[in-house]
Formats: C-alpha cells, sequence, structure tokens
C-alpha cells in the first residue's frame, strides 16, 4: 500500500499565481521521504494541503491508500489520520510530557493511553520525563515529546515541518537520526520537509526537489547525487561545479575549461555542462593540470575548501582537499580531474543555486 500520494496538485493564494502547479509524490509506506528546495518553491503550503489546512484548486490526496482531499472531498485536517512536528515543539505548556503525549489518545481507556504514552516517551529516548513540564526540557527533548505525542495515535502518515531548525547544529546531527530510528521503529510513513540538503541526504530514504512548485526530481539520496536530472538539480544537492562544455554527440569525451573530461555516459548534444563534484577535483602540479591561481583558503578541520582561479573560468572554482591547507592564497597550483563526469544538455542555471 502507498503511503501517500499526491497527484496533480495546484494551488494558489488569492489572485496571486501557481505556487503547486500539478505536483506530483508518492512515498511509500514506512518510508521516511524528505521534501527539499528552495524558500518560496512551495514546500511549506504542499504540507498544509496534504495535512487539509488548505484546500487544493485541483489534484488529490491519498493517505495509507485512503482519498483525503480531491475532487469533492475535502477532509478535515483531524480526520485524515496525520500526525505534525512543527519547527517548535509547540507542545501545550500547561500539560505535563506525558499528558502532551497522551492528548491525541482521549479514545482510549486510562491505562492504554498511560501505557502507550510511556512506550512512546521510551521510544524517543525520554521514558523517565514523563512529569516534566516542558519548559523544563531543552529544544531538542521538547522536539522529542512532539514526534512521540504525532506518533502516539498511529497516524497513517507523519509530517514533519522543519523539525530541526530551531536547534543548535551540534544537537542537529543526533536528534535527526534519533527521530528517524524512531519513525522505523514505529513504522511510520512520514514526510519531512526542509530546506538543508545535508539533512534530506543523510536522513531520508527518498528525497523529492521541488522548483517552482512542481517536483524537479524524486529518488534515493543516492540516484540524486550521483545522477541528477539537470544542472540545477546537481547544484541543489550537494556541492558541484558546472561547466560550459562542447563535445561531438555520442563522444564519451567532452572539451572543458579544465580541459578533456570523460563522461559517464555518450554525450546527446554538442553543447552542454558537465557536472563535477569536489571530490573529483585534485590540486595537484602534474603538466596535465589546468594551471591555477588560489584566491582563497578556508580552513573547516575535517577539510579544507580552497578557492582556484583560473584564466578560462570567470568564477573561481572550489576544491575540497582533505585536513589542514596545503596553499596559501596568492599561490600557483594545477587542478585535474578523476573520474568520469556527467554531461547535460541543459546550460548551468545563472541563480541562485550558488555551487559554494
Ligand atoms: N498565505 C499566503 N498568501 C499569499 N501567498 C502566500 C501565502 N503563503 C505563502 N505564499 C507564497 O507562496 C509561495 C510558496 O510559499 P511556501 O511558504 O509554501 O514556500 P516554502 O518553500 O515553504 O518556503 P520557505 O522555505 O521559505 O519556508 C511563496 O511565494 C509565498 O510568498
Amino acid at each position: 500500500m502507498t503511503g501517500l500520494r499526491v497527484t496533480s496538485v495546484t494551488t494558489s493564494y488569492g489572485r496571486g499565481g501557481r505556487v503547486l502547479d500539478g505536483l506530483d509524490l508518492t512515498v511509500e509506506e514506512g518510508e521516511l521521504a524528505a521534501v527539499l528546495g528552495p524558500s518560496g518553491c512551495g514546500k511549506t503550503t504542499l504540507l498544509r494541503v496534504i495535512a487539509g489546512f488548505l484546500r487544493p484548486d485541483a489534484g488529490e490526496i491519498a493517505v495509507g491508500g485512503r482519498t483525503v482531499g480531491g475532487p469533492g472531498v475535502h477532509l478535515p485536517p483531524e480526520r485524515r489520520g496525520i500526525g505534525i512536528v512543527a519547527q517548535e515543539g509547540a507542545l501545550f505548556p500547561h500539560l505535563n510530557v506525558v499528558r502532551n503525549v497522551a492528548f491525541g489518545l482521549r479514545g482510549l481507556p486510562r491505562a492504554e493511553r498511560g501505557r502507550r504514552a510511556a512506550e512512546l516517551l521510551e521510544l524517543v529516548g525520554l521514558g523517565g520525563y514523563g512529569d516534566r513540564m516542558p519548559h523544563e526540557l531543552s529544544g531538542g527533548q521538547q522536539q522529542r515529546v512532539a514526534l512521540a505525542r504525532a506518533l502516539a495515535p498511529r497516524p497513517a502518515l507523519v509530517l514533519l515541518d522543519e523539525p530541526f531548525s530551531a536547534l543548535d547544529s551540534s544537537l542537529r546531527a543526533g536528534l535527526r537520526a534519533d527521530v528517524r530510528t524512531a519513525l522505523r521503529a514505529a513504522g511510520a510513513t512520514a514526510l519531512l520537509v526542509t530546506h538543508d540538503q545535508e539533512e534530506a541526504l543523510s536522513t531520508a530514504d527518498r528525497v523529492a526537489v521541488i522548483r517552482a512548485g512542481t517536483v524537479a526530481q524524486s529518488g534515493t539520496p543516492r540516484e540524486l547525487y550521483e545522477r541528477p536530472a539537470d544542472p540545477w538539480v546537481a547544484a541543489f544537492v550537494g556541492e558541484a561545479v558546472l561547466l560550459p562544455a562542447t563535445a561531438t554527440a555520442g563522444a564519451s569525451h567532452a572539451g572543458t575549461a579544465l580541459g578533456r573530461i570523460q563522461l559517464t555516459a555518450p554525450a546527446g548534444t554538442t553543447t552542454g555542462t558537465v557536472v563535477l563534484r569536489p571530490e573529483q577535483l585534485r590540486l595537484t602540479d602534474t603538466a596535465d593540470a589546468a594551471p591555477g591561481r588560489v584566491t582563497e583558503v578556508r580552513y573547516h578541520g575535517h577539510d579544507t575548501l580552497v578557492l582556484l582561479e583560473l584564466a578560462s573560468l570567470p568564477e573561481p572554482v572550489p576544491v575540497r582537499t582533505p585536513g589542514p591547507p596545503t596553499v596559501r592564497p596568492g599561490d600557483t597550483t594545477g587542478l585535474t580531474v578523476t573520474g568520469p563526469a556527467l554531461f547535460h544538455s541543459a546550460p548551468a542555471p545563472a541563480s541562485d543555486a550558488d555551487p559554494v
């Protein structure tokens, strides 16, 4: 059975243009999917449509195989079998933790409610916290309680709206992993909205990249990183260096400012864009390297980002090198490419998808 199916959903606000434009999205049962996209692409709007807070102009929403919204159907949010985790916990401040978690279980006998709430608190790692009030918890603990509350009534779908955005980055990675584990253990189907590509890639089984109200590409994190549908997706999902390229149709190499680059598949057109990932770029002084000048060195502890200016390119190329810096601004060094690269017939986007 499919956990969530969104079919051809179109939405606009008042007289504004379309915010969602014939959007399709499928999440299999038990899957954790992420919706990833730049600010204003329609992520929150999609969430509101799925939850039932907003009625779409057209299209259909099915949750756990049941149509909850569509032509002539608009179930209210509380009848959709959906649990929601908001950006900042949104716990009831006057109820203790266990009563917050038990809130959605009002139809159950009292003993059963307490048992289920305790079970969920164990699942999110807060076994001993039932008597605390929300203000006695850290931000990360509040989000765990919010997840327990959302999961308690065994919803067909859990929606998570940027649930880690208010937390310190040091807390975020650990909480992401724990949320993923808890969702798995509960067997829940979940949709996580985020604008953080690292979060989407590291947390979700499937990622749908939204651009201007439609899904630009949906796939596993690996599919998106290794086979992005176009240069825009390539630059949005992970770091990428996009180079204008020329090729003979069907050729296995393309010409670029960094020299001849081997392609993963024969080129379909004579002009296009080569997509390089940072791990394919090496600083070296060998004779075949493209010569450049270091303009900036950013040390990140585990690695160093070097910006290298090449005579043939308008923008410096970012190169990630392991460990501490081996070059300084002003040094001249060469750049080589290892391994084959993707070739796209589309030109590189001008725009907001800065690869650095
Ligand atoms: N209530 C509203 N009335 C009119 N326009 C709206 C309303 N809410 C959102 N919009 C517009 O719809 C578009 C999509 O907004 P939405 O909040 O869904 O984007 P988003 O991808 O969630 O962005 P962000 O990552 O910044 O939260 C934006 O252009 C926004 O200005």
